[in-house]
């Protein structure tokens, strides 16, 4: 039977439709597999299902002779060196499209969260301040009626507007290349990224992390947006330059980040965004639900299974490794 390897405990249905037909084995701790475990199982592993922390480079793939598919237990591929695979003729997998409801769900909340400070207010009333209902304290932003931004209107920046069209917001977008019909029907408007980061109330990331997108909001960036604009980053933290958004949260060109990725993560606890009122962050949560993440199993698996089978994976990064060379 072919061997898989899978780099961290997943839901168990995917793990189950894999044991159907491969040998199976899976890192069952509490952190990522170490480099030189993974190195290890990589060298006799077919398939390999693994985890956006995992870095599959060149060194990983030379090392893995036999390996014929990396099925990525998420959609983003950024930590993936996916030239390196198709040169190797490994097919790449991910999980596009069933978590892209849970992510959305979690990016709204994150933007409605930093809208009504639920963070600061929280801590204020662990921290034994709540004395009285206060007239003029913890005040926040109204999100209905407001104007929001998407940068990135795939599958999840478009579930993003669709939740915003129920809170009657204004909503501007750009890229997202065949969005119109969907843009049409939420009455979304699609603008440069200067306008957009001009013009909104709240900034919500939802590109892949790729050369283009890396540092995509630098310095320039947080000038041109409102000082009362609030950033919602569930994208990847590398798209978002960490030390220019430092500084315009301790400057006040922005009010507020509310973010679900970090560049690195975890972010380490010297990170100054840690020490900041005005800045929300969670543990990479996105897609962090019991349904949407044994729905990522499954597909993971079913990547596999396919792969093994030389057949194209039905989620595949890079399906040229199955074109017909003759
Ligand atoms: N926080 C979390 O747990 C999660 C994070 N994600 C992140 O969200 C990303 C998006 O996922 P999907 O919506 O499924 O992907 P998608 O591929 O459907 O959408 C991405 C959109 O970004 C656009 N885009 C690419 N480069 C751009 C640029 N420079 N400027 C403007 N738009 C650009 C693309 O045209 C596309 O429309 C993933 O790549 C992943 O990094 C995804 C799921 C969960
Ligand atoms: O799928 C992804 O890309 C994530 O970040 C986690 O689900």
């Amino acid at each position: 039977m072919p061997r898989v390897y899978v780099t961290r405990k997943i839901p168990p249905t995917g793990l189950d439709l894999l044991r159907q037909s491969c040998d199976v084995y899976v890192w069952d701790g509490e952190l990522p597999t170490p480099r030189d475990v993974l190195l290890e199982e990589a060298a006799q592993a077919d398939a390999i299902l693994t985890m956006l922390s995992d870095r599959i480079d060149s060194a990983l793939l030379d090392a893995a002779p036999n390996l014929k598919v990396v099925s990525n237990y998420a959609v983003g591929f950024d930590n993936i060196d996916v030239a390196g695979a198709t040169e190797r003729g490994i097919a790449v997998g991910n999980t596009p499209g069933v978590l892209t409801d849970a992510t959305a769900d979690h990016a709204f909340a994150m933007m409605l969260a930093a809208a009504r400070r639920l963070g600061e207010a929280e801590r204020y009333v662990h921290q034994g301040e709540w004395k009285t209902w206060h007239p003029t304290k913890l005040l926040g932003q109204d999100v209905f009626g407001a104007t929001l931004g998407v940068v990135g209107f795939g599958r999840i920046g478009q579930a993003m507007a669709r939740r915003a069209t129920g809170f009657n917001m204004r909503i501007l977008y750009t890229g997202g290349s065949s969005a119109g019909a969907v843009a049409a029907e939420l009455g979304a408007e699609a603008v440069e990224l200067e306008t957009l980061l001009r013009e909104s109330d709240f900034i919500s990331l939802h590109v892949p992390l790729t050369p283009d997108t890396k540092g995509l909001l630098g310095v320039d960036a947080f000038k041109m947006m409102k000082e009362t604009a609030i950033l919602v980053n569930t994208a990847r933290g590398g798209v978002v330059d960490s030390a220019a958004l430092v500084t315009a949260l301790q400057e006040g060109q922005i009010a507020y980040a509310a973010l679900d990725v970090t560049d690195p993560e975890p972010i380490p606890m010297d990170n100054p965004l840690l020490t900041l009122d005005n800045c929300l962050i969670v543990p990479h949560l996105g897609s962090a639900t019991t349904t949407t993440r044994d729905r990522m199993g499954v597909i993971a698996a079913e990547n596999i299974l396919a792969g093994l089978k030389g057949e194209t994976l039905p989620f595949c990064v890079n399906p040229e490794v199955f074109e017909d060379e003759s």
